[in-house]
């Protein structure tokens, strides 16, 4: 069965498409007394832009630190790409398609824009025991990055400092997209943006959706989220508590579930 809609008849966590290319099933992570998530379970397609929202404190961002390799939840499962995954490091996840957009952005104010974009991840030549980084190389790959994404940003050899918010998500973005990542995943991505960088960083989450990512956004502004994504989770206190299809819900059904005032669907376990 394909859709997060329907009740499942067989006491599974939840429906999982075929095309689905992330699956968390019953996920906990506990930080000393606080259980963060409870047992959460959702799924994200290929090629779509998936939204998780929920309250403060409702565990999305403990979800995303444990599928992008910061946590390792205490239990249960990850599948990503067809495998059974555990990363043990952001940097695993990166090595298999998964990058992530921090709220912070993680940019170096006193680099440049190339510079940035190649942070960890320098391209270096050399011969045999000399190696020296390639800057032409990355200033050029830059470009093609920035040009590719039709990002609005100046040259690539501006420093970041001199940068607007909406340049600097869009820095941070293309980041993401330009190491052939099946998955990006972007917490709050326009949370400090003006109206028309919003709709900019917008257009570019369509674009990446276009180009056949897929994309996990954490959003607490419901009109972007109707706007922008395919599905949506709702999670409240550790848990998912509903999926549904974006095109089949609405800003009152979401708010409901959110706050607990509906019910949610997908099975739990007792707390
Ligand atoms: N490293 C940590 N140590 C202790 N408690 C934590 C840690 N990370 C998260 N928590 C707690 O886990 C719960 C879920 O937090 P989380 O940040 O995942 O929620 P959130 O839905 O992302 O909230 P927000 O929308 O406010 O960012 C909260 O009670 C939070 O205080």
């Amino acid at each position: 069965m394909s859709d997060t809609t329907a009740a499942p008849a067989v006491p599974l966590i939840h429906d999982v498409p075929a095309d689905a290319i992330l699956t968390v099933e019953d996920a906990a992570i506990a930080f000393g007394q606080v259980r963060a998530l409870k047992g959460a379970s959702m799924h994200a397609r290929r090629g779509e832009v998936t939204a998780i929202v929920g309250d403060n404190g409702a565990g999305k961002s403990t979800l995303i630190r444990c599928i992008s390799g910061v946590h390792a939840p205490d239990s249960g499962r990850i599948t990503f790409d067809g495998h059974e995954v555990e990363f043990k490091t952001p940097h695993a996840a990166r090595d298999a398609g998964i990058e992530t957009v921090h709220q912070n952005l993680a940019l170096v104010e006193d680099l440049t824009v190339w510079q940035n974009l190649f942070l960890n991840r320098e391209i270096v030549r050399g011969v045999g025991p000399l190696r020296l980084l390639d800057r032409r190389a990355m200033r050029s790959r830059a470009d093609e990055m920035v040009s590719s994404l039709a990002v609005n940003v100046p040259a690539v050899g501006s420093r970041v400092r001199r940068l607007s918010g909406g340049q600097r998500q869009a820095v941070s973005i293309c980041r993401a997209a330009g190491f052939a990542s099946k998955l990006i995943i972007m917490d709050e991505p326009t949370a400090a943006l003006g109206v028309q960088e919003t709709a900019r960083v917008e257009e570019l989450i369509t674009r990446l959706k276009s180009e056949g990512h897929a994309i996990l956004l954490i959003s607490h502004n419901f009109a972007q989220v109707l706007r922008l994504s395919d599905a949506v989770w709702v999670m409240r206190a550790g848990r998912c508590v509903a999926g549904r299809r974006t095109a089949q819900t609405d800003g009152d059904e979401i708010v409901g579930l959110i706050t607990g005032a509906r019910a949610g669907d997908i099975p739990v376990e007792a707390a």
